[in-house]
């Protein structure tokens, strides 16, 4: 699998949630309290492990913070840019909004 430019993988993940930053993708989803950001990142934990692709999370009292690389790769792939959708869905689907990345 190779590597795809930022704009590869904006078409990819089909959501305004994520900014490109060197060779990872980042989003915030701000969960508001600590339980409800636990909740997200096991849904988070399902979706990576179904892709068999995982992505770095900092979880915090009122957000969580999501970075995707394909480490194998050094870079974004397809892989991350499906992920990202994924999440964003499931984001979406708690009622959890992203922060406006920082363009
Ligand atoms: C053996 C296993 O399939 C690989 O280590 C997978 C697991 N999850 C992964 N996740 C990410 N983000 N990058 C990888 O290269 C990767 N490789």
């Amino acid at each position: 699998m190779s590597t795809i430019s930022p704009e590869q993988f904006r078409a990819g993940a089909e959501s305004a949630d994520w900014a490109v930053v060197g060779d990872e993708a980042v989003a915030t989803f701000k969960t508001g309290d600590f339980a409800t950001g636990a909740r997200f990142f096991a849904a988070v934990a399902i979706v990576a492990e179904s892709a068999n692709h995982h992505p770095d999370v900092e979880v915090r009292y009122s957000s969580v913070t999501v970075h995707l690389t394909t480490h194998s790769e050094g870079g974004l792939t397809d892989a991350d840019a499906g992920v990202a959708r994924r999440i964003s869905d499931v984001a979406q689907a708690l009622g959890i909004h992203a922060a406006t990345p920082a363009r």
